[in-house]
């Protein structure tokens, strides 16, 4: 039998949405660590949701370009994962690795055959490659734009590799997207709220019930 679809929910700012993502079957929650963004979650209140979760779903804090005292900070707090989300290099990654201790998830922005190409040198590295859309030039921030990108450049990727898919998932494109892509797993921010930074209940069940149809 097939491996189940990993399906994380991205983004989550608040013990009742947390909640309900769990209800509705998510495997992983993403909680954002970036000042910019409108998911951003302090310090305090991620010590908070990272308990919360514990035992419950895997926890995975993202991070942006972090250096060593921001890694070592998020470390502590004992989430399952720590995703990177910025320009980080396949050397830096190891080196994160390294220091945290706790597994890493590289996220890699896709907009062209380079970008693929790039791929490969983060695999042993990262422990799980995160595929997302490449933001556009001037973006304040480097994902959770909700645009998604071409997901045909995917071709061009070692089908050895595994990876996780997002950027512009909605609960009306997800199916389509796990048939064309067939990823081991997806991602979600935009897609599931009513605001920029506001989740909704409705949304994050029948994005999770639609992925979960199409496998
Ligand atoms: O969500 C953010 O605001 C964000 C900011 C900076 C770096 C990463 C960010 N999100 C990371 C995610 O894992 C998102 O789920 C992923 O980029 C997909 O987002 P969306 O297209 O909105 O579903």
């Amino acid at each position: 039998m097939a491996d189940p679809l990993i399906i994380k929910i991205c983004g989550i700012k608040t013990f009742a949405m947390l909640d309900a993502a769990i209800a509705a079957g998510a495997d992983m929650i993403g909680f954002m660590h970036f000042a910019r963004s409108p998911r951003h979650v302090p310090i305090e209140m991620l010590a908070e949701l990272i308990s919360a979760a514990r035992g419950q779903v895997e926890s995975c804090v993202v991070l942006v370009n972090p250096d060593n005292s921001s890694v070592a900070e998020v470390a502590a707090l004992g989430p399952d994962w720590i995703q990177l989300h910025g320009p980080e290099t396949p050397h830096r990654v190891e080196a994160i690795r390294a220091e945290a201790g706790v597994e890493i998830m590289k996220a890699l922005p896709i907009g062209s055959a380079e970008d693929v190409a790039q791929v490969a040198g983060f695999v042993e590295v990262a422990d799980r490659i995160l595929l997302d859309a490449k933001p556009p030039k001037g973006a304040d921030r480097p994902g959770g734009l909700g645009e998604s990108f071409d997901w045909s450049l995917l071709n061009a990727l070692d089908p050895s590799v595994p990876f996780m898919l997002s950027g512009g998932l909605t609960p009306d494109n997800v199916a389509e997207a796990i048939r064309t892509v067939s990823p081991f797993g997806i991602d979600v921010s935009s897609g599931v709220e009513r605001a920029p930074g506001e989740k909704d209940k409705r949304l994050i069940e029948a994005f999770i019930r639609n992925a979960r149809a199409a496998v």
